[in-house]
Order: C-alpha cells, then structure tokens, then sequence
C-alpha cells in the first residue's frame, strides 16, 4: 500500500527549550483533509509551523510522498509541495490581485483561469492594489497566492478568522470546492468546529500540545460530549451546535 502523503511520527517541536507539541503523530492521504482543532494556545499553530520546518523539530520525524522532509529548510520544504497560509494573510499590498497570484506562480493545475473560478471575486477585482482589498479578499488572495504555487499539500491557518459572516460563507464554499471537488489535499486548522468539521474528512483535536482525541469529521460533529469539553467555546459561538439531547 502506498505510503501516506504527509506523515509525522512522534514529533516534539517548540520553541528553545520550552517543548509546545509533544507525542504528535499523525498521517494524511494524498486528496485527504484534516481539521486540526483545540482551544486557544494550545499548539495548532506550532503544528503547521512545525510541518513547515519554521519551529525545529526536537524529536520524531516528518516525512512526505515518502522522503524524510524532518532536516529540510522551511524553502526546501515549500519546493518539496507544502503551501502554507499563514494567519497574518501574506500578501504584496503594493502588487495588484493578478501580480500577487503570477510572482508566485509554478506550474500546475491551478493557474489564473482556475483559480478566478475558484474566487470569481478575485477576477473582479484583479488591477487593484493588494492593500486596497477588504479583509475577506486579502485571505482570498492569500489563499490564491499559495494555491499558484501548485502545493501537494495546503496547510491552513484560522483562515475565517475575523471575517464577515457573508465572506466566511463565500470562503467556505471555496475550500469545500477546493477540497472535495478539487481533490486538493488539506490540512485547516480552525477554531470554529462546526465549519472545519463539515470541510474535511478527518479530525484531530489538540490539548496541551498533544493529540488528545481523533475521528472522522463527521462522527465527530454529532459528538458534543467530546466538542464541549475540548472545543466547546466556539461551537457555541457559531451558533450552530445541536440543542441538548
Ligand atoms: N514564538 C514563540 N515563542 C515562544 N512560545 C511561543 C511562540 N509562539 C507560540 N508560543 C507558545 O506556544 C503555545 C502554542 O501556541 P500556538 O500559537 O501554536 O497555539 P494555537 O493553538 O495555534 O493558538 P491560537 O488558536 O491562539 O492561534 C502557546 O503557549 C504560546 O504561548
């Protein structure tokens, strides 16, 4: 059987010597995605990093399509297939939407015809400056961007946060599209459970640095005894959790 695309075996990873993320492992399918979810500080964010090589690892070991990626500089790493989308919505303001998504371009499926249909709202607003765009548009762009990259694999940071409801609508859409229709292999980490559980096939909840729980997305959905003990902030806050059984 094939190796998985991404897998990472017992990965401790922090920051000098204070140990964030201890006893991870975890494995990803090539078209798989997974929720990484968790209260606040827990370490969701240090995961990608660590994926990406930006925190060093200080044991266990990384491996993607096969080859231990564990050793290689967060670039090396992004030529190996990793497109990350960080929180902060890396953009160049002073490019237009179209030269944001060409500077990065490789070859690939995604190219700018895919990608405006991916984000009809970024074909509309291509000749403005990327510091002219809304909140919503920049995460769009940033999106956008990686995706130019042709990554095997889109690590995603809290990409709703802070977003209008009406955009969060919009970019949810397109990460579904993305993922299910579009086979793009996935990991979110995203603090509103309920969406990031009906966008991927897989979840990993993460408590004091380590996973504390895994499941089927769509298991883990209906299970609130275990989303409000490790989540359950923010599933009320979207509004959207069952009522009690
Ligand atoms: N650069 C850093 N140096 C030292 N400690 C850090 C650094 N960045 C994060 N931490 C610590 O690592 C822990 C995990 O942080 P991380 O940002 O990974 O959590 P998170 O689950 O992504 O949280 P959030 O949902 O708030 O983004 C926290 O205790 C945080 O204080």
């Amino acid at each position: 059987m094939a190796e998985p695309l991404l897998v990472l075996e017992d990965v401790r990873a922090g920051y000098g010597d204070a140990v964030v993320l201890d006893r991870v492992s975890l494995e990803l399918a090539a078209g798989g995605s997974l929720a990484v979810l968790g209260r606040n500080g827990v370490g969701k964010t240090t995961l990608l990093l660590t994926i990406m090589g930006i925190v060093g690892l200080m044991r266990g070991s990384i491996r993607m399509a096969g080859k231990d990626i564990s050793r290689l500089p967060p670039h090396r790493r992004a030529q190996a297939g990793l497109g990350w989308v960080p929180q902060e919505r890396e953009i160049f303001p002073s490019l237009s939407v179209e030269e944001n998504l060409t500077v990065t371009a490789r070859p690939g499926r995604w190219d700018l015809a895919s990608i405006y249909r991916l984000f009809p709202r970024l074909e509309e607003r291509r000749g403005h400056m990327g510091n002219h765009l809304s909140g919503g548009e920049q995460q769009m762009l940033a999106i956008a961007r990686t995706l130019m990259t042709n990554p095997s694999i889109l690590l995603l940071d809290e990409p709703l946060e802070g977003l209008a409801p009406i955009i969060v609508e919009e970019l949810t859409a397109a990460i579904r599209r993305m993922g299910s229709d579009e086979g793009m292999t996935l990991v979110l980490v995203e603090q509103r459970a309920d969406v990031a559980l009906s966008l991927t096939e897989n979840a990993v909840i993460i408590e004091r640095g380590t996973i504390a729980y895994r499941a089927p997305s769509s298991d883990l959905m209906h299970d609130r005894v275990v989303l409000d003990r490790y989540v359950g902030l923010k599933l009320e806050e979207s509004g959207t959790a069952a009522g009690p059984q």
